[in-house]
């Protein structure tokens, strides 16, 4: 016999659990909530917004040293205190999940903190510090997991007091040196906030460049300008073993150099745990590294899947997409079933790397006929008056048969922003002939775009 029956439960209450569960509950649906963490998951409290506020601090310390040449002169002394200060009392509230419980509850759901299985169709099970709580569901059970770090399999790395994002976040003080294991989103935007706060920092990355899902030309932008900033790059040549001696860590490459370093960062990627979630009552595959869904979120009969768990893109903008997907589907509200095509991804390093759709990789692999444009930041008007911090490149890829961009990458200051007109020319199929009649602003930084449509043709 279940304990109760309520109309929805959602397993897990990040962005995308917290959207799915808030529009049910205000649709007059009884929600229950469930999460054996904080209300909010990963992205308020150990992910998008501490880093984005660290990076924040790193890009204004950045932005004071450019002042000799521009403004006067300067000199700067970087403090970590106000950066911890405001993670943890503006962005985490010390790490208490209070106040989303409270704006959870205000739109009439009800939240359980505690780790939710599927224990039959229709059925969740929820372990509580005070025990077992069985729980039907009438309507709908969605599940928002999320992922964990995932950690390599490097001799001795386990027994290290290793830091993951989760820690990270929360430092008081920082390393006088790091080495960062991982060169994708969160090794670079960790090692550049780092390394200009003044620590030592060697991102060591097994493949063969950072951030192996943009475009190759964005990476070497990127490496170009860390190594001008002094952080150590090592690519394809990952760590073999790991020490840790009670205050240093000793990290042995594979080729043989050994680095000696206060604190180790271990960034190389996320996982998920199906076989916690009991999705194998349901058919699901437990070993796969994600829950497969249809267009509308639906995972199996009467169950839901959003966020980073469908694989579909590691962002909090994506899985708030789909939960909107999901409530709708769930309200019988006329869904329309997803498309990832324009599905935007920002890296908010300095310059940003912002990409939307295809690489010309990608594109080349599905066949697609392409042809790309490239322009360079530094030599559009706006880049020039910018001066120094200007360095990036604005990169479009062009389905030649449709005459459309199909994917595009910017690399500069506020690139991310400069993404936005991008993204609707992705999604909208804008042809490449009206996009060149555009009037764009002068002098912006999307202006360049003109630039890179020109060398499409180049
Ligand atoms: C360092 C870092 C920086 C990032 N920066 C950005 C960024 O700038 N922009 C961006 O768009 N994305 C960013 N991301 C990615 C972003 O954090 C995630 O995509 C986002 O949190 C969405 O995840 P989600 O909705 O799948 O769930 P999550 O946020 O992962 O939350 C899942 C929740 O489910 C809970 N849970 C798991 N299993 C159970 C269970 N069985 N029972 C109960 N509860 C359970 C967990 O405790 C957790 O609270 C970043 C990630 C990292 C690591
Ligand atoms: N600004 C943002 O939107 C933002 C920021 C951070 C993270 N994220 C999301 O979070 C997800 C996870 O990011 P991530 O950077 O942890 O993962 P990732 O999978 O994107 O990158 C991990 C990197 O680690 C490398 N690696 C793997 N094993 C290694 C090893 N043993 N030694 C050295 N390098 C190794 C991989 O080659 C890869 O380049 C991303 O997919 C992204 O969507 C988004």
């Amino acid at each position: 016999m279940p304990d109760e029956t309520v109309d929805a439960v959602v397993v897990g209450m990040g962005p995308g659990g917290e959207q799915v569960a808030g529009q049910l509950a205000a649709a007059g649906l009884d929600v229950l909530g469930v999460d054996h963490r904080l209300l909010g998951g990963e992205c308020p409290y150990f992910a998008c917004i501490p880093t984005k506020m660290m990076l924040r601090g790193s890009g204004a310390l950045a932005e004071a040293r450019r002042v000799p040449g521009l403004a006067g002169t300067s000199r700067v002394w970087p403090d970590w205190t106000p950066v911890a200060d405001r993670i943890s009392e503006e962005a985490t509230s010390g790490w208490d999940d209070r106040d989303a419980v409270l704006r959870f509850e205000g739109t009439g759901g009800r939240f359980l903190r505690g780790s939710g299985r599927i224990t039959a169709p229709g059925e969740v099970t929820v372990t509580t510090s005070e025990g077992e709580h069985v729980v039907r569901a009438r309507r709908a059970i969605v599940l928002n997991p999320g992922t964990e770090p995932r950690v390599p399999p490097v001799e001795g790395l386990a027994e290290t007091p290793f830091w993951t994002n989760r820690e990270a976040v929360r430092a008081r003080r920082l390393p006088s040196s790091i080495a960062v294991l991982g060169g994708g989103p969160v090794g670079v935007e960790f090692a550049q906030v780092l390394a200009r706060f003044g620590t030592e920092t060697t991102v060591i990355e097994s493949g063969p460049r950072l951030l192996s899902r943009y475009e190759p030309e964005a990476a070497s932008l990127l490496t170009g300008l860390f190594t001008d900033e002094g952080i150590t790059v090592r690519t394809e040549d990952p760590a073999g073993r790991v020490r840790h001696d009670g205050s240093r860590f000793t990290v042995e490459l594979s080729s043989g150099e050994t680095l000696s370093v206060e604190r180790l960062l271990v960034a190389t990627g996320r996982r998920t745990d199906l076989t916690t979630l009991g999705v194998g009552t349901l058919g699901i595959d437990e070993n796969a590294g994600t829950v497969e869904v249809d267009g509308l979120m639906r995972a199996a009969d009467g169950v839901w899947a959003v966020g980073d768990v469908t694989g579909h893109g590691a962002f909090t903008h994506v899985s708030v997409y789909q939960a909107r997907i999901a409530a709708d589907d769930i309200l019988g509200r006329d869904p329309v079933p997803a498309d990832y095509r324009a599905s935007p991804a920002v890296v908010f390093t300095d310059p940003e790397v912002a990409a939307v759709g295809l690489t010309e990789a990608e594109a080349r692999e599905r066949g697609v006929p392409v042809r790309t444009g490239t322009t360079e930041i530094p030599s559009s008007t706006r880049g020039w008056i910018h001066g120094p911090g200007n360095a990036g490149l604005i990169k479009v890829v062009v389905d030649t048969e449709r005459d459309i961009p199909v994917g595009a990458t910017v690399v500069a200051p506020s690139g991310g922003e400069v993404l936005g007109a991008l993204a609707v020319a992705v999604q909208t199929q804008v042809h490449v002939a009206q996009l060149r009649r555009m009037i764009l602003a002068f002098p912006t930084f999307h202006r360049a775009l003109e630039s890179a449509l020109d060398d499409v043709d180049g």
